[in-house]
């Protein structure tokens, strides 16, 4: 073959790309329509029975044209995620226009490179409008800025599949006067990440923030003793210093490595394979939540120092029939030996029953603090294969 064939080819592959992303832009028009239907007549959001039938359909007609399931299966699951996840935000657009301008502030962890950029970028990516970023030095910085009025929302990482739960955010949490808007998982993929020319061998001192230390420690274990460890404020302070120092490194993603000129030494240094990190975005207000989305209700609760209180609290919960998909105890600043509880439910405010349930909820404990009710970004993918 000739060097002008393959030049036809790749022309002939361009054009066909082209035309994918038109259908692509047009399927999503649609789908911004049918919306219009749901509003009107009060339907949910998500159809998975259609979804269902769909897939079903395109996978039997993608076989015929020599198409394997799988693949077909991988490439829809990832459009009607777009479909639904757009309905929902254009759908809570239309119930809080006072939340919408032009642009808006949003402060995060580090700066440039960081993990919490990437999971700003995404949340925010359906959003029109131009956004502002904000650098933060630390979580009570965050807060901070969105308690002045400084930043419209700020994104804070408060869970990892590796590390667990990032307890200073849920302290946090206790008196910070922010409402949870939002919530957002981000794919964590930790590099070790070098000047070019330096090797493995090379490196002496190793700069990370504290949570992919602890995410990343059975790799930095197998690296032995000789090497120091040392923590920063934020991932992109981490990368700085790996720039600055010779013979030293920083664990990041591969993107800021390449963003700052760090190259990367050795990837996937994760303790567990699949690492994500799940973010909340918190606001001054609290935002309305359609009843016709999934949505997540999160609480703070201090029970009463009776036997089975706590056990008391959470029948309520089974009582009315509202999913409770975590519960995290952190201890009361100032208050030793006394607990408070973080429950997130799959649950809107919105709704008489989950009132009613809230209601009983106070007679059974000393405090009770609504956190925020929020769109839940995670979308469970109907099965077909
Ligand atoms: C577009 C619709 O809404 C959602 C998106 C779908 C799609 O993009 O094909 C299918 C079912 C719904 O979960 C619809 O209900 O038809």
């Amino acid at each position: 073959m000739t060097e002008d064939t393959l030049q036809a080819l790749r022309r002939d592959i361009n054009e066909i790309d082209s035309d994918l992303l038109v259908l692509l832009a047009k399927r999503r028009r649609i789908s911004h329509s049918v919306l219009e239907y749901k509003i009107t007549n009060n339907k949910p959001i998500r159809d998975e029975a259609r979804e269902q039938a769909l897939l079903e359909k395109l996978i039997s007609y993608g076989k015929s044209l020599g198409l394997d399931a799988y693949y077909i299966n991988n490439v829809f699951q990832l459009i009607l995620e777009d479909s639904v996840l757009n309905q929902q935000a254009l759908l809570q657009r239309s119930l809080n226009p006072d939340a919408m301008s032009d642009s808006y502030r949003v402060a995060y962890l580090g700066g440039q490179g960081s993990y919490s950029q990437l999971a700003c970028h995404k949340y925010f990516s359906r959003r029109p409008g131009k956004l502002i970023e904000i650098g933060c030095a630390s979580f009570e910085h965050i807060t901070g800025q969105v308690e002045k009025g400084q930043a419209d929302f700020g994104l804070l990482p408060i869970e990892n599949t590796s590390s667990g739960s990032i307890n200073e955010v849920f302290d946090l949490l206790q008196h910070a006067q922010v409402s949870i808007v939002g919530e957002v998982t981000q794919s964590i993929e930790h590099c070790l990440l070098a000047l070019p020319n330096v090797e493995l061998k090379d490196i002496t001192k190793i700069y990370a923030h504290p949570q992919p230390f602890a995410q990343c420690s059975r790799f930095l274990q197998g690296l032995g003793d000789n090497i120091q460890h040392e923590t920063c404020d934020s991932t992109s302070s981490a990368l700085q210093q790996a720039l600055d120092n010779p013979n030293s490194a920083a664990i990041g993603s591969a993107q800021a490595g390449k963003h700052i000129g760090l190259e990367v030494l050795k990837s996937g240094l994760a303790n567990q394979a699949e690492n994500h990190s799940r973010f909340i975005v918190v606001a001054r207000k609290a935002l309305q939540v359609s009843t016709q989305i999934p949505t997540k209700t999160t609480l703070i609760m201090a029970t009463k120092h009776q036997v089975g209180s706590l056990a008391d609290a959470l029948m309520v919960f089974k009582q009315h029939n509202i999913n409770m998909t975590k519960l995290e105890s952190r201890p009361v600043p100032g208050n030793p030996w006394e607990e408070v509880f973080y429950v997130d439910l799959q649950a809107n405010t919105a709704e008489a029953s989950v009132q009613r349930a809230l209601e009983e909820l106070k007679e059974h404990t000393q405090f009770v603090r609504i956190l925020g009710c929020y769109q839940s970004e995670t979308m469970k993918q109907v099965e077909v294969l």
